[in-house]
Order: structure tokens, then sequence, then C-alpha cells
């Protein structure tokens, strides 16, 4: 498995601790985020992300900002991508389970690392369920 993670300032603990999880479980890490604490702008570091979920270059993305929302935003405005805000572990399996995501968004500032990395390990471990909730999600896209 391949996975792209992108962070701003407010997340480079979270990336690095989230980064050493995977890695743990051999998982291919590309880092799109900043390595610092100084302060930038996170679209520069999650447009990367959703690209090379959007080009299947990658099963999943992870990223990490303050709150969460200007990740998750970001990375929605790419089409092929469907990325959920997630701040407990129920609502990370519900968004792979229901929603069939394929980014998670952390919001650094708002949960634990230990949280975040929970959150990661059971999006990564649910399966989309499908049946009725394809035909939801095959309708999220706008043509
Ligand atoms: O933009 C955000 C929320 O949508 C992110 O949380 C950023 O991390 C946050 O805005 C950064 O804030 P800062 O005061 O510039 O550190």
């Amino acid at each position: 498995m391949k996975i792209s993670i992108g962070n701003d300032h407010a997340g480079t603990g979270y990336k690095n601790a989230v980064s050493e999880f995977l890695k743990s479980r051999n998982i291919e890490v590309i880092n799109h985020g900043t390595d610092s604490d100084a302060s930038v702008d996170y679209p520069d570091f999650v447009h990367p992300v959703a690209k090379d979920v959007e080009e299947k270059k990658v099963d999943f993305g992870i990223i990490i900002c303050g709150s969460g929302n200007g990740a998750n935003m970001t990375a929605n405005k790419h089409q092929a991508v469907r990325s959920a805000l997630c701040w407990t572990k129920e609502i990370a399996a519900l968004a792979r389970e229901h929603n069939d995501a394929n980014i998670l968004s952390i919001p650094a500032r708002f949960t634990s690392k230990e949280q975040a990395v929970e959150m990661v390990a059971i999006f990564l471990d649910t399966e989309f369920a499908g049946g009725r909730h394809s035909r939801r999600v095959e309708k999220i896209a706008c043509s």
C-alpha cells in the first residue's frame, strides 16, 4: 500500500507520528507536507496529495491542518477525491464504510496524536460497504 501525506505547520508533529505508524505497517509514504513549524499555506501542501489520489498514484491520502477544514476543502476541489474531516475513530470508520472516502483529513489542534494514529488505523482497515451507499456515493459527483 502507498499513501500520500500533506500538512501545514499545525500538523508537522502529527504527520511525523502518523508516518511512523504507517512505516511500522510497511506502508510506503510520500511526504508532501512541510517538515517545519514555520507558518505556511495549507493548499500548497494538500493539492499534491489530492493529485496523487486523483491520478491513482497512491491508495489513500492523509492531510493535516489545524482544524482540518482548510485541508479538506482544498482536497475536495479535485473531482475524484472524497476527503472526510474526521475527529473520532467512529467517524473515520464511517467515512470509509459509507462514503468510500479516499482522503482522511485530521484536525491537529482538536485531537491528540494518539487519536490521530487510531483514526488512520481504522480508516485503512475499514472497507467500503457498497450496496445502498454505492448509489449515494455515485450521486456525490456533479458533471
Ligand atoms: O486553515 C486551517 C483551517 O481551515 C488550518 O487549520 C490552518 O492550520 C490554520 O488556519 C493555521 O492557522 P495559523 O494561525 O496561521 O497557525
